[in-house]
């Protein structure tokens, strides 16, 4: 099965990207986790953004808040599909600084950014990128799909019974 890392900038960005850990991990996907931060540890982001394709990763998540460089630093120096999520952190203005600056990437560097603290999305993606070329969890994602549909089915079912009552 394949291998997602899930990095953030922070250990303070955990509780929003648990979401992503816990997805993957219902998807019997491998994750990673690790705490890589653009400003802080700038080195530690070079060694894994080089390396991560020749450990078995397929896929890197990262979030990061407030001035969010993580994520399209990351891209910069990998070869992997990078998702982003932008965090809505304690030092965030309002969360559009997040989402901004990791939306924006310039041409030939993207980031695939998700919804602020869309850390379950993220999650998700990556399955469905791995699941492109792995029809095991593939089958995951298509059972997922239709545990969606029957909620959404079931709950309108409740609804119209409560309304006929
Ligand atoms: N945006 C970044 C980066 C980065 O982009 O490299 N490193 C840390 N941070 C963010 O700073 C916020 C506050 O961090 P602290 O709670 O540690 O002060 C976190 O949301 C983190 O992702």
């Amino acid at each position: 099965m394949g291998k997602v890392a899930v990095i953030m900038g922070s250990t303070s960005d955990m509780p929003v990207m648990q979401e992503a850990i816990d997805i993957l991990k219902g998807f019997d996907i491998e994750v990673e986790v690790d705490i890589v931060s653009a400003h802080r540890t700038p080195e530690k982001l070079f060694e894994f953004s080089k390396t991560a394709h020749e450990k078995g990763i397929q896929v890197i998540i990262a979030g990061a808040g407030g001035a969010a460089h993580l994520p399209g630093m990351v891209a910069s120096l990998s070869p992997l599909p990078v998702i982003g999520v932008p965090v809505k952190s304690r030092n965030s203005i309002d969360g559009w600084d997040s989402v901004l600056s990791i939306l924006q990437m310039p041409g030939g560097v993207p980031v695939a950014t998700v919804a602020l603290d869309g850390a379950k999305n993220a999650g998700i993606l990556a399955a469905q990128i791995i699941g492109s070329s792995d029809k095991c969890v593939l089958d995951k994602i298509l059972v997922y799909k239709e545990g969606l549909k029957t909620k959404v089915i079931e709950g309108a079912k409740s609804l119209k019974n409560k309304k006929d009552r």
